[in-house]
């Protein structure tokens, strides 16, 4: 069993075990599948409904941990009735435990920062360590959990919640999937207002990151989801997640996608990513600045010994900046604002 039914102290207590064990909880069973990995299964009658929610892919994101930990801890002590199949996933426990981003940052070079959320869709092929076993384990998992229904009326979630390294405008938003045919899912983006999310990023094309590779490889509903900044365990306002905890709470319960206004989204398609290609490469913006910030044209927002980016129009805005990490890997993004009425719902 789970001491005190608190599934992220046993998985900072015990990172690497990786023994499966089953139990029962008063509205359904459990199986413990591996280090943070928790799938639950309600009792009463096979849900059609199979929600991942995954937080901690980046072990210093702790707000999004202890928002589902404790409603994971309120389903195990029966206090909520759990009506659909859920996934829990504790992403990179052993970069919790460090309270660290990565595990292998910056060890002497040969390995360099690996991100575990650059890792799915099978790129870990190549690679070697922690992180690359770690992103091939939840591949498997999500794939036993969500093929385990299929069929008329299955419906695919998955939900990984992340926190910002800087501030942002939108204190919480969602990056939405590349979808070639430019169709967005209006039940979603609904949910998503429901949730408290103020803006959503329209990716331009296809990613390594573990939400699209349950977008890509299962069909799922999946979007990655920022709720504020990161902080340090215990120090997060909780009382910031309400209405996502209070959405979360009766999908969990009824298998119900609570629906808020679109109205109170702001939308924003995904222009360019900006890829660091040499180690001279630098973003000419201070520290502090939040994400989403605005900038006119011309100005020059990124520069090295191989290229300049500049802003194609002014309005333009960026979200992620950060050039702490190896060359090749994603600097930042380059967002516009859209209309709603320039996508097409279904
Ligand atoms: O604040 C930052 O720079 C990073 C926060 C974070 O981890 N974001 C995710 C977004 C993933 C996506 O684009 O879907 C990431 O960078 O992995
Ligand atoms: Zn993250």
């Amino acid at each position: 069993m789970i001491a005190n039914n608190d599934f992220l102290a046993y998985t900072l207590a015990y990172p690497e075990r990786n023994d499966v064990f089953d139990f029962v909880f008063p509205s359904g069973h459990a199986r413990i599948e591996g280090a943070g990995i928790l799938c639950l299964e309600p009792e009463k009658q096979q849900s059609k409904v199979s929600l991942v929610l995954s937080v901690g892919i980046h072990g210093n994101e702790t707000g999004p941990i202890e928002l589902v930990n404790g409603l994971v801890k309120s389903i195990l002590v029966g206090d909520l009735v759990l009506g659909i199949r859920l996934l829990f996933i504790i992403g990179n426990p052993r970069s919790a435990v460090k309270a660290q981003r990565f595990c292998d940052v910056n060890l002497n070079r040969l390995f360099c920062d690996v991100n575990l959320n650059r890792l799915f869709c099978g790129s870990w092929q190549s690679q070697q360590g922690y992180e690359i076993q770690r992103a091939q384990q939840l591949e498997s998992s999500v794939k036993t959990f969500f093929e385990a229904v299929e069929g008329v009326g299955a419906q695919r979630l998955h939900y990984d919640l992340h926190t910002a390294i800087r501030g942002s405008i939108y204190e919480k938003f969602a990056v939405h999937p590349f979808v070639p045919e430019e169709t967005y899912q209006q039940q979603q983006l609904a949910f998503l207002a429901a949730c408290g999310i103020e803006a959503v990023l329209f990716s331009h094309q296809p990613t390594t990151t573990f939400s699209y590779h349950s977008f890509a490889q299962h069909s799922a509903q999946a979007f990655t989801i920022e709720l504020g900044k990161v902080r340090v365990f215990g120090e997060n306002d909780l009382s910031s997640f309400a209405l996502m905890k209070q959405s979360l709470v009766v999908l969990l319960v009824t298998g119900v996608l609570a629906q808020g206004r679109l109205s109170a989204l702001s939308l924003y398609e995904v222009l360019d990513s900006l890829i660091k290609d040499h180690d001279s490469y630098r973003l000419n913006i201070a520290d502090e600045l939040e994400n989403f910030t605005p900038f006119k044209q011309y100005f020059c927002l990124a520069e090295s010994l191989e290229q300049r980016y500049i802003v194609k129009q002014t309005g333009d805005a960026i979200v992620f900046p950060n050039t702490k990490l190896p060359v090749g890997q994603r600097a930042g993004l380059v967002v516009r604002s859209k209309p709603m009425s320039a996508f097409n719902f279904q």
